[in-house]
């Protein structure tokens, strides 16, 4: 079957599912192979619940017209989403980055939405299945959609951009994220600089965050019809200085028409630069600044990414989405800033540092144990295999730590937890 021919299915049935736990009348079900199910043999039940067709690329499974076959579920469900962005004419911004995007990606669709009917990517569905199940979700009535794309190897982001066809893009910085797949910080320029690629190739516009000096050279070998600024720095279209951060970011911003304060509901010094990014956006698509303020202050996050939430024991910094060498090193740095009695550091493993792993929990080691903290607990068998401090606690896994913790409670403090997603570490929230 031919993508215009599947079009007119998806045009019926527009509402796209990939999962019959959570199937819905009328979609149009795409059978995915994964790690453990290929969904070839959930086609029959999709149908039986409901799902208007089922896209299959086994002809064992086919039983009927209801059946709808095709060479590569997962190539026919990109190749859709390609074009159908092809009949949009709307303007989509591409997010990548190696720390920061969902929450920058959040800020931005928080201040478009002040203007325009926007579509955002949900949550972290980033990668090559999120993306075109992003962009199927755009219907007529969208002026403008926000895409967030993910990657831990090379030439991922330049599948994401063919799909998503960005007219605009952010890289939000380049950092020490997905080192083992990217094969090094270089590898992640490469991999993440081919937003910049698609774009420069597209004459599309590009915002950069002047005080990279990665994303910086990263300019240098490649030309932009337009580039838009943002920094610390007065030189830039959008300037922006942090005012406070206590524990919530206040920012003040000024472009060429004038100067403004906002505060936000967000922490972290290293959110600062995911705020002025959307600033630069929101003033690049004529919002006026009360639109633009209004869109940064009523975004409070509520995905355990830097989230503050006042237990009855502790006050917590719930930052267990991710971890790498770099955002573990400036969450440490935020936490030693902001003004508390105690301070408890809860850090857990971070995941695919590859072949630098043991320098890089060390280097977390030190980093944290340099400040007079009242407790620091590492988690995992990276912390542990890096070093064995007297002055801190290490346990192997999160369970435990959890029998530690329920009988050594913390109290009256402030907690920082953080560490990769695999670590689970909201485990122990029901304990702090
Ligand atoms: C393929 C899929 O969508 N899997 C989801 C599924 O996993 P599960 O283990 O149950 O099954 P399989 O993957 O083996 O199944 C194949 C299909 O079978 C369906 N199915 C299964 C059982 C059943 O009873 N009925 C069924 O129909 C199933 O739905 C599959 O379609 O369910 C899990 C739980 O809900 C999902 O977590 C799993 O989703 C996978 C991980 C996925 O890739 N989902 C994308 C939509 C997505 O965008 N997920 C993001 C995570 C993105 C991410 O990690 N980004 C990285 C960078 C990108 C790296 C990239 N190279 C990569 O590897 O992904 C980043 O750092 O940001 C998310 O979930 O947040
Ligand atoms: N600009 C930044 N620089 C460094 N670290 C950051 C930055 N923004 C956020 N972080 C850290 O990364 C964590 C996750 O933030 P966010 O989800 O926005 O990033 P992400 O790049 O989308 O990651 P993921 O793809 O895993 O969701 C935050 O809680 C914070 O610790
Ligand atoms: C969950 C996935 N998006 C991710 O960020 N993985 C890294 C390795 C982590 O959990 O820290």
């Amino acid at each position: 079957m031919s993508i215009p021919e599947l079009y007119q299915y998806y045009l019926s049935f527009p509402n796209i599912c990939t999962d019959t736990r959570k199937i819905e009348r009328n979609s149009l079900f795409f059978a995915l192979r994964g790690e453990n199910f290929d969904a070839n043999a959930f086609a029959e039940q999709a149908l039986e619940k409901g799902a208007a067709y089922a896209v299959i690329d086994n002809p064992d499974f086919k039983k009927s017209e209801k059946y709808l076959l095709v060479e590569d579920s997962l190539s026919t469900l990109q190749q859709l989403a390609r074009y159908h962005r092809q009949q949009l004419k709307i303007p989509v911004i591409g997010l990548t980055g190696s720390n920061g995007k969902t929450t920058t990606k959040e800020l931005i669709n928080s201040v478009l939405s002040q203007k325009f009917k926007t579509l955002a990517t949900k949550g972290n569905l980033n990668n090559h299945i999120g993306v075109p199940l992003t962009l199927l979700e755009i219907g007529n009535d969208v002026e403008l959609a926000i895409v967030e794309m993910g990657a831990n190897h090379q030439k991922e982001i330049e599948l994401l951009c063919s799909i998503c066809e960005p007219t605009h893009g952010l890289i939000t910085n380049i950092g020490k994220a997905h080192l083992e797949g990217f094969g090094g910080i270089e590898g992640v320029k490469q991999g993440k600089g081919e937003l910049y690629d698609f774009l420069q190739a597209h004459q599309g516009t590009v915002f950069v965050n002047d005080d990279s000096p990665a994303l910086n050279e990263m300019l240098k070998t490649r030309n932009f019809v337009k580039l838009v600024k943002y920094g610390t720095d007065a030189s830039n279209q959008v300037m922006g200085e942090l005012l406070s951060n206590e524990p919530y970011l206040k920012i003040r911003w000024t472009y060429p028409r004038g100067t403004f304060e906002v505060q936000s509901q967000l922490t972290g010094i290293y959110n600062f630069e995911n705020i002025l990014g959307a600033i630069a956006i929101g003033l690049d698509f004529d919002l006026s600044p009360a639109q633009i303020n209004a869109g940064i202050s009523n975004y409070a996050p509520k995905n355990n990414r830097s989230q503050i939430s006042k237990t009855e024991k502790n006050t917590v910094i719930g930052d267990y989405y991710n971890a790498n060498p770099s955002s573990m090193v400036l969450a440490i740095d935020n936490i030693a800033q902001l003004k508390a009695t105690k301070k408890v550091l809860i850090l857990g493993d971070m995941f695919e540092v590859g072949e630098s792993t043991a320098q890089e929990h060390l280097n977390v080691i030190r980093k944290a144990l340099a400040y007079p903290f009242t407790q620091v607990i590492f988690i995992g068998k990276h912390f542990k295999e890096a070093s064995s401090q007297v002055n801190a606690l290490f346990f192997t896994d999160t369970d435990e730590a959890y029998n530690h913790l329920k009988h050594q409670r913390i109290e009256d403090s402030l907690v920082l937890v953080k560490g990769s997603r695999g670590m689970r570490l909201e485990k122990l929230m029901e304990l702090l």
